[in-house]
């Protein structure tokens, strides 16, 4: 009985609400990737940029702010510092940073990150990853400049420093965070209550500047959210922001599926979209639930029937706000205002208030101690170039040369009973910059010689067969109820979309490696995200 009725229920929300038409390998960047070369072949050549500026004729970086008068947002180069000296060969972030790791990549962007030359500081720089193409195009990616510089005093937003444009590409200097809050819940799985209430209440609190001013996120999701060093949660990622009255389907994009708000599927936007979108994510963070992307389940949880099962892991009064924000009516959703009304995060603000001074001490000792240790690095760099700089003289001391690889190939050579050598040259998928020394090179001891040339997908992928691929993103073809995150962890998926386990020995080339270490560590490449994926297909059809 209570079968036939979930199944009556099943059928009446289907034909409720449209469902999000992706495909699978527009979650698979790496999947993309793959392929790209033949990609290449096929497409016509890129365009050459049409707007009619004579910014970038000249290659030279030029400034990009909108807290000066022009409302183009273009300033000169002398925002960019002393360093820079434009008639050098070089880019304006290949003079003034040192990349140190590529930490993150989404649908737009590619992010960095990087040792300031000038303060010896790190931070994050985010590159986008497409030329501007268009006049259009290129308005997009400077409105999110426009958005990082409005917000970035906001404590629980990221902070901001400057952006520039050089050879048709968009560059955002940012604060350094520690991880995304999805990487954190990969990490802790566990995350107690506690700090549950406290992300919430950081998130609001980003929110609301955002709706204070009637602005709109739109992407609202854990890979957006950074943890900062003070241990706060910052909202990132504003390339979707829309004022709420150009909010129609025509202007704005939808964010990530598994995210969205039910309303979004008919072209509704408002700031009702970004509460549901703040409480599923805090549904995902609290019960480690794995969100579906489309289906059936995608369908239950906008239409008012929750994970239970799920949800007795958490307070009835966490469940009971989680509900509240992903109410299927967006007119029945709580205000941000009205969920910041609620005791605790009255009492919680009362207090952090009561602490402020105490925490502001810290994070200023904090900072100075890093700077203190920033120097002493650079110093001991400085004097151990010194060093070998005398040792090479007095030919103690050889650099590596590229001769060394052929050790590998004599025979009967010391070297040759070396572990098995993987030769990998790294570069980002965008490769953007013209010096050789923009070129990351990497290093990978692993089981075999293997040498897979120049694409910028994680090498663990390669050991698995071609294109089992794993995305943070999996299409999940299971239908029979919602899944913990924790069983994906193993999972990865095939061509035709068929689970795949991972057993520890796919990986066994990370020899110390706990098997439950490895889903983390293949994360760090994979795009999280499926913006601007158009999800009114459906839509556009029943209304045409
Ligand atoms: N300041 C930062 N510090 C640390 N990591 C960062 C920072 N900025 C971005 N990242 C990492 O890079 C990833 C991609 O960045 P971002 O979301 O800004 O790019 P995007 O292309 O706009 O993404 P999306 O696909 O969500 O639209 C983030 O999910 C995060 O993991
Ligand atoms: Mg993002």
């Amino acid at each position: 009985m209570k079968d036939s009725t979930m199944h009556l229920m099943d059928n009446e929300i289907l034909s409720r609400l449209p469902v999000p038409e992706i495909r699978e390998e527009t979650f698979q960047h790496s999947y993309k990737q793959a392929h790209r070369r033949e990609d290449i072949r096929l497409k016509p050549p890129k365009l050459k940029p049409r707007y009619d500026t004579n910014f970038n004729r000249d290659h030279t970086a030029h400034a990009i702010s909108f807290r000066g008068d022009d409302p183009e947002g273009v300033a000169d180069s002398s925002l960019l510092g002393s360093t820079y000296n434009c008639s050098l060969n070089e880019t304006y972030f290949e003079q003034c940073f040192t990349r140190v790791a590529k930490i993150g990549e989404g649908s737009f962007g590619e992010v960095f990150k990087v040792r300031s030359k000038e303060d010896g500081l790190l931070y994050a720089v985010k590159m986008s990853k497409q030329l501007f193409r268009s006049d259009l195009y290129r308005q997009e990616r400077l409105e999110e400049v426009r958005r990082y510089e409005q917000f970035s005093g906001h404590k629980n937003c990221l902070k901001f420093y400057r952006a520039w444009e050089q050879e048709d590409r968009l560059f955002m200097q940012m604060e350094l965070c520690r991880e995304s809050l999805d990487s954190y819940l990969q990490r802790k799985r566990n995350i107690p209550e506690e700090k549950i209430w406290s992300i919430l209440l950081d998130l609001l609190l980003a929110l609301k500047s955002l709706h204070d001013r009637n602005l709109l996120h739109l992407d609202i999701k854990l890979d957006n959210v950074l943890i900062g060093d003070d241990d706060s949660c910052k909202l990132a990622d504003f390339g979707l922001v829309i004022d709420v009255d150009r909010a129609n389907k025509n202007q704005a994009t939808e964010g990530d599926s598994r995210y969205v708000a039910p309303e979004i599927m008919q072209g509704n936007f408002s700031k009702a979209a970004d509460i549901f979108s703040l409480g599923i994510a805090m549904l995902e963070l609290s019960c480690y639930l794995e969100l579906p992307a489309n289906g059936p389940l995608w369908q239950q949880l906008r239409s008012g029937v929750y994970p239970d099962d799920f949800l007795q892991k958490i307070s009835e009064e966490l469940q009971h706000i989680i509900k509240d924000m992903m109410t299927p009516d967006p007119h029945k959703r709580p205000t941000v205002d009205e969920l910041l009304s609620n005791k605790r995060f009255v009492t919680m603000l009362q207090r952090r208030r009561h602490w402020e001074l105490v925490n502001n001490i810290k994070q200023v000792l904090r900072k100075s101690r890093r700077l203190a240790w920033s120097k002493l690095c650079n110093l001991k760099t400085t004097v151990f170039k010194i060093f070998i700089s005398i040792l090479t003289i007095f030919r103690f001391h050889e650099y590596p040369s590229d001769q060394c690889s052929d050790a590998y190939s004599a025979p009967n050579t010391v070297e040759k009973k070396r572990p098995p050598h993987l030769r990998s040259h790294l570069t980002t998928s965008t490769p953007t910059m013209n010096s050789s020394k923009a070129k990351a090179r990497i290093d990978f001891h692993f089981d075999e010689d293997i040498d897979f040339g120049q694409q910028h997908s994680t090498p663990y992928n390669n050991h698995l067969s071609d294109n089992k691929m794993v995305n943070s993103t999996p299409v999940i073809h299971n239908h029979s109820g919602f899944r913990s995150r924790r069983d994906l962890t193993k999972t990865c998926f095939n061509d035709n979309s068929e689970a795949i386990s991972l057993d520890k020995s796919t990986f066994s080339y990370l020899d110390d490696c706990d098997s439950d270490e490895i889903p983390s560590m293949r994360k760090p490449l994979d795009v999280s995200s499926v913006r601007g994926k158009k999800l009114f297909s459906k839509f556009d059809e029943d209304t045409d």
